[in-house]
């Protein structure tokens, strides 16, 4: 069975709701997940490692059903051990993909040093920047295993200086991803526990008798954990919602076809709800595009997931021309935006919202979700219009620094009294007025 894509044209006079139903989770689907994940959370909040260890034998399909949480822990010496006995290849992959990640996070912690400042009185003012102390890391493991996204969570809280990183990774049917193991010992994770889903996001936001509640969240799920995220915000801190993958192709009709639909099918090929589309001015290059979809995908050995993904939710979009295809990618704010064409930085000026812009032919998504340095953990769903990449100052926070000098005491003090008076807060005028020297 072959994929039925969808062709929307930009100049049809109900293009905008096509549009926006597309982009749209399916009504039915999203509130059936909200409300499994609602439950699940409330089980977990109220029954602790009993309804963990109930949820990761079912929808992991533990074989035999773990009989306790001790079975979900993973020793530091098995996760050096999958390091040692991994071919060299995968380890050297790894271990460069690592590095490039390390060190363009080292940047962004370069631009997030604190500061102070000297007033003429003496008063010193400043941010100071510190560590969160415990935070989780989510790695997805339903449909595929992600010893990328180990790397991705864990190597911006070390860079951090995050003392304790625990990981929740999924293992269906009890199968433990050796390259995720080793990901996890050379990116020095604290402690590896291998649950997944609501549950584990549950476990890590309320704590239990084996997990202590952690600080923040961060890391990438299906709809699920992306929906249990927003439930347990407040409760800890969480990075953004980082949910099914989705890539958006601007092309000038000028790249070879073959590698847009490759591209196309690289985010689809993740989850029947990714989300692939590719804008184009060019009506006979999108025809070229869909006959090498067709031609591609009986090669592609996760064909089903992406035929869901791409008949469901992907499209072929004709636009007027490539300014048009700019406005639409910045009403779509998709976490990946391919723009495949000639001088690529001119279109790059005029987007505005996107997880992560990748310029020119060459820079191919899929580079990025592994080993160029910028984050793959990237906001979904349109929250690239108010979220930003995984990066270093998710896992720290700012402290604001106040030293007041008593020559500063004096100036201050006179115009807070008068702003806590206006607002009817005596003992707050009093205070700073206590500190005033009386009148010569
Ligand atoms: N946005 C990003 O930065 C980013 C990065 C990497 C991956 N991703 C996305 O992460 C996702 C990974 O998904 P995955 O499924 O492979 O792994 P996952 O670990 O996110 O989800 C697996 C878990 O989902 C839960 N689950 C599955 N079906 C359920 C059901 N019917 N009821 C309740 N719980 C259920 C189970 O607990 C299971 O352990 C994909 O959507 C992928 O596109 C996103
Ligand atoms: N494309 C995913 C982010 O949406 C990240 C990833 C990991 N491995 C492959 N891809
Ligand atoms: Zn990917």
């Amino acid at each position: 069975m072959t994929i039925q894509i969808r062709h929307l044209d930009s100049a049809q006079p109900d293009f905008k709701q096509r549009l926006d139903t597309l982009l749209a989770f399916e009504a039915s689907t999203d509130e059936a997940i909200e409300q499994s994940v609602a439950a699940i959370l409330h089980d977990v909040k109220h029954r602790g490692d009993a309804a963990v260890l109930e949820y990761t034998n079912k929808f992991d399909r533990i074989p035999g059903g773990a009989a306790s949480m001790a079975a979900f822990d993973v020793p530091q010496a098995e996760l050096q051990a999958a390091l040692a006995a991994l071919p060299a290849a995968q380890r050297a992959a790894l271990e460069t993909a690592a590095e490039r990640i390390r060190v363009f996070h080292e940047r962004q912690k370069e631009e997030l040093r604190g500061f102070t400042y000297t007033e003429p009185d003496g008063t010193v003012l400043g941010q100071k920047i510190t560590p969160l102390d415990r935070v989780g890391i989510y790695v997805p493991g339903g449909k595929a295993a992600y010893p990328s996204s180990v790397l991705m969570n864990a190597v911006p809280a070390k860079v951090a200086g995050v003392p304790e990183i625990i990981m929740v990774v999924p293992t269906p049917d009890g199968v433990k991803n050796q390259m995720v193991l080793a990901a996890a010992a050379i990116a020095g994770v604290t402690r590896v526990i291998t649950i997944g889903g609501a549950q584990a996001v549950g476990a890590l936001a309320y704590g239990t008798a084996t997990i202590a509640p952690v600080d923040k969240i961060v890391g990438p799920g299906n709809a699920y954990v992306a929906a249990a995220k927003r439930r347990v915000f407040g409760t800890v801190g969480i990075d953004m919602i980082a949910g099914p993958s989705e890539i958006l192709v601007l092309c000038d009709g000028s790249t070879d076809p073959d590698w847009v639909a490759m591209d196309l099918f690289s985010q689809a090929e993740h989850d029947e709800l990714a989300q692939a589309i590719m804008l184009c001015p060019d009506a006979d290059y999108i025809a070229r595009v869909e006959a090498s979809i067709h031609k591609l995908l009986p090669s592609m050995p996760r064909a089903d997931t992406i035929r869901t993904s791409m008949t469901d939710r992907g499209a072929l979009v004709k636009v007027r021309d490539m300014q048009e295809a700019c406005d639409i990618a910045n009403a779509i704010a998709a976490e990946h935006l391919e723009i495949s064409a000639e001088d690529p930085q001119q279109w790059a000026d005029k987007i505005r919202h996107a997880g992560a812009m990748f310029l020119g032919r060459f820079s191919s998504e899929s580079l990025g979700d592994y080993c160029c340095g910028p984050n793959h953990v990237l906001p979904t769903s349109r929250t690239a219009r108010f979220s930003s990449p995984l990066g270093v100052y998710d896992f720290q926070k700012r402290s604001s620094i106040i030293f007041v000098s008593e020559a500063g005491a004096q100036t201050l003090g006179k115009v807070a009294a008068e702003l806590a008076y206006g607002e009817g807060l005596q003992a707050h005028a009093r205070s700073a007025e206590l500190r005033l020297r009386p009148a010569p």
